[in-house]
């Protein structure tokens, strides 16, 4: 596994630290990161065989991991799940609420279950960990949770219903910053831009054609790597970070940043900007939908 880290080696010692949807892509990464930096790492998702497979390259590695088969869709299982990583552990330090996803389609041709069932994943299941996880941190020494969300505050074309939930999880972790203060909880979101995840190979056809062209359109030129959301990731949930709290980090190579509104052409040098066209995105969506 490739990652950088900015930390010693023992910066996440004796800390217990959940890392949802943590069987692949970003969050096996960041398992992997927050394992190397000395934590107890707990990965849940819903296919054991992914815990199985990453639990092992972890250990295999000398770092302290265990899997929990985890829909955060579904509250009971939640409710188990924190039970037991406290009758087994005995604390929980950090939370990194990342599993989620969605399928790229146009709005006015999802089904109410497939926008429910994107709603729920990345909203609901969001919002039930936090509550779950704080509700063991009340009155206690605090801990910290980093949200999983994605910068289309702009409006994202084939991303509506990611979008309406990525947006809920941006207020939510606000909100909790503000009212679980009193707890020493801190509570922020990294929002990455497109990122070269395992999780990007769900998306073929059209979608995945049109990859290079996306990443060309970024202003710094490519996609980024699961390391780059992982490395945020950890110094959020670190004691380097003990006054950030509320805030979103975006980690997109500025691709975010300006409007469809603007002008995209440099009239002087008959060129276009070098930056993020939104507008660019929905036609290619419609031959995926
Ligand atoms: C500058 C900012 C840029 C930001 C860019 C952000 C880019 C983000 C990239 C990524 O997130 S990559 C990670 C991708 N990984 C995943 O998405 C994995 C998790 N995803 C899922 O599990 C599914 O997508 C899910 C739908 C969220 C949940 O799956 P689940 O198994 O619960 O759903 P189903 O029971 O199969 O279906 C429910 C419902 O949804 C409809 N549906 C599912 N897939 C599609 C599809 N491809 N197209 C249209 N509709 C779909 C499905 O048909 C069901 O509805 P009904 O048929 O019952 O009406
Ligand atoms: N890659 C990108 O460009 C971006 C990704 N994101 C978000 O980052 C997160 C990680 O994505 P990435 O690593 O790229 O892709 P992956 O598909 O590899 O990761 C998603 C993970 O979430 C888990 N998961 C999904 N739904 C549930 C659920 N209901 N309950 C429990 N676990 C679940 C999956 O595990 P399992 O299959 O075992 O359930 C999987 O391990 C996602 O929320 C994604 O939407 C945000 C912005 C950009």
């Amino acid at each position: 596994m490739s990652y950088s880290s900015i930390f010693r080696s023992d910066a996440f010692a004796g800390k217990v630290i959940i890392v949802t949807g943590g069987g692949s892509g970003i969050g096996r990464c960041t398992a992997h990161e927050l394992a190397a930096l000395g934590a107890q790492v707990i990965i849940t998702g819903r296919k054991p065989e992914k815990l199985d497979a990453i639990s092992a390259e972890i250990a295999g590695d000398g770092g302290k991991v265990k899997g929990f088969v985890c829909d955060i869709r579904q509250e009971e299982q939640v409710k188990a799940t924190i039970a037991a990583v406290i009758a087994e552990f005995g604390r929980i330090d950090g939370l990194f609420n990342n599993a989620g996803g969605q399928f790229p389609a146009a709005l006015e041709s999802i089904s109410f279950n497939g926008f429910d069932s994107v709603i729920r994943n990345n909203l609901h299941g969001t919002f039930l960990m936090m509550r779950e996880v704080y509700n063991q941190w009340m009155g206690a020494n605090g801990g910290s949770i980093v949200n999983m969300t994605a910068d289309m505050w702009g409006g994202m074309p084939g991303m509506g219903h990611s979008g309406a939930a990525r947006a809920g999880v941006d207020n939510l972790t606000k909100t909790a910053a503000i009212e679980w203060a009193k707890s020493g909880v801190r509570v922020n979101a990294v929002a990455p831009g497109w990122i070269m995840s395992s999780g990007m190979d769900t998306y073929q056809g059209a979608f995945r054609a049109m990859i290079p062209m996306l990443a060309e359109k970024v202003p710094l030129k490519r996609m980024g790597t699961e390391s780059e959301v992982s490395s945020v990731t950890c110094f959020l949930l670190s004691e380097a970070a003990a006054f950030v709290s509320g805030v979103t980090i975006r980690i997109d190579g500025a691709a975010s940043l300006g409007t469809p509104m603007y002008p995209l052409v440099d009239a002087k040098n008959n060129a276009p900007f070098n930056g993020f066209h939104r507008a660019f995105i929905p036609d290619v969506l419609k031959k995926d939908a």
